[in-house]
């Protein structure tokens, strides 16, 4: 069979890819192992990264070529704005995180060049070189999640974590996302396919140095 656009992306990714997807962070929350300063860190910063991302989906919902695309877009914000949302307060209250670090924490090396990358994708990005860089958020974090054993951790804040990320309905919007990319990236010439895999790639590394910087290991 042969590749799909996602498919090549993902493949020319590698070793980062493999790292992102299956590190020694991801292993540790899917075990229940994971130490909460750790996750207490991790969530901190990845708070200060949903509001990028957030203006990211914005920045697909407006340059997406037709109005079906823009209707799924549009459902994944409400996601990101509603359970997402409430689940980042009840951790953060169940982790005692200061009112400090929930609004203005110091930020991370890796969450300021994440944040920049797709700072820089939203502000100069065509609609695929947008979608490469969401379908790496999004992809790589269903694929580490549906390694979850059957039993999740018993803490609440790991088992919730794992279960936004592999949840029937998350799977399905991943898989419309990378469809999406794969419709759009078969039309670009080889310079624009060029350009996606290089935002791929420097997102992928993006996503592996974010939990290398949150491992205690
Ligand atoms: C560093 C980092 N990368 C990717 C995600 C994944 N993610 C971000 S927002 C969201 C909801 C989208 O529907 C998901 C799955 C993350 N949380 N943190």
């Amino acid at each position: 069979m042969s590749d799909t656009f996602t498919d090549w992306l993902r493949k020319r990714s590698e070793p980062d890819w493999t790292a992102a997807t299956s590190h020694p962070f991801t292993d540790a929350l899917l075990a229940g192992r994971l130490p909460a300063d750790a996750m207490r860190g991790y969530l901190v910063q990845d708070y200060q990264f949903v509001d990028s991302f957030l203006a990211l989906l914005g920045s697909a919902l407006a340059k997406a070529d037709r109005y079906a695309s823009r209707l799924e877009i549009s459902n994944s914000i409400a996601v990101v704005t509603s359970s997402e949302n409430t689940y980042f307060q009840r951790a953060f209250e169940a982790l005692e995180v200061s009112a400090a670090d929930r609004k203005h924490p110091r930020l991370d090396p890796s969450t300021v060049e994440f944040r920049s990358l797709m700072d820089d994708t939203n502000a100069n990005g065509s609609y695929p070189d947008v979608l490469a860089v969401l379908v790496v958020a999004e992809w790589s974090y269903l694929e580490w999640a549906m390694g979850a054993p059957e039993r999740l951790p018993e803490d609440s804040i790991a088992a919730e974590w794992i279960t936004l990320h592999n949840n029937p309905q998350f799977q399905r919007w991943v898989g419309w996302l990378r469809g999406e990319l794969d419709r759009v990236g078969a039309e670009l010439d080889e310079r624009d396919q060029a350009r996606c895999l290089r935002l791929f790639q420097h997102a992928t590394r993006c996503e592996r140095d974010f939990f290398a910087a949150h491992w205690p290991g």
